[in-house]
């Protein structure tokens, strides 16, 4: 199983290179690896798991920061009306997005950087993404609220791209234009 250990921190240069389209169908390999990758973030937020093998309750978790520079992503999150949100897709792609945006009022973590950056992330509200699931089948999903967060923290990961890259480094509060605090 994955272990914190597997993921990179902030720094490693597979964090800041854009992942390579995962050619389908998808080989044995990558299909195992995304299934680790779904399997850790669930065993993530349990508490006994968590626990005993020290791992942060993660909500997400992109390729790259297993040092596997390949589009994959895996998500498992509930909404604010309890609905589960369980993914583990290849080469995800946000195809359309509202105007209106949303962020997280407490802002963002991220498994690979250890230390806290204050400021809101900016995300959009609303956002429509195809992928190909772990089985093969090709799949569009309409997200909002924080599973729309989520799948743009991770599909940011596959570009190379840090949360805090996203704060408004003049003042990381600054209120945001056309944008809602996420009641989370
Ligand atoms: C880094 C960590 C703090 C563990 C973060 N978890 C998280 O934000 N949990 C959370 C947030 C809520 F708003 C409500 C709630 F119920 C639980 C996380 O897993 N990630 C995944 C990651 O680093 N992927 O690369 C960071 C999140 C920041 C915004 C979306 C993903
Ligand atoms: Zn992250």
């Amino acid at each position: 199983m994955l272990t914190m250990d597997d993921i990179v921190r902030d720094g490693h240069p597979s964090l800041r290179k854009p992942a390579d389209e995962v050619i389908l169908p998808a080989s044995d390999e990558d299909k195992e690896i995304l299934n680790k990758m779904l399997e850790f973030v669930k065993n993530s937020q349990n508490p006994e798991l968590a626990e005993k093998f020290g791992l942060r309750p993660g909500i997400g978790l992109a390729a790259p920061q297993i040092n596997v520079s390949k589009r994959m992503i895996a998500v498992h999150v509930h909404d604010d009306k309890g609905n589960l949100y369980s993914y583990a897709l290849f080469n995800p792609k946000i195809i359309s997005h509202s105007i209106e945006r949303a962020y997280l009022p407490g802002g963002e973590g991220c498994l690979s950087v250890d230390e806290q950056i204050p400021g809101y992330v900016p995300r959009y509200a609303r956002i429509t993404v195809t992928a190909t699931n772990v089985d093969g089948e090709k799949i569009k999903l309409r997200l909002k609220g924080l599973p729309a967060i989520v799948f743009q923290h991770e599909i940011d990961h596959l570009n190379g791209v840090m949360f805090y890259d996203h704060i408004n480094k003049e003042d990381p509060f600054a209120e945001i234009q056309d944008a809602n605090p996420l009641s989370n």
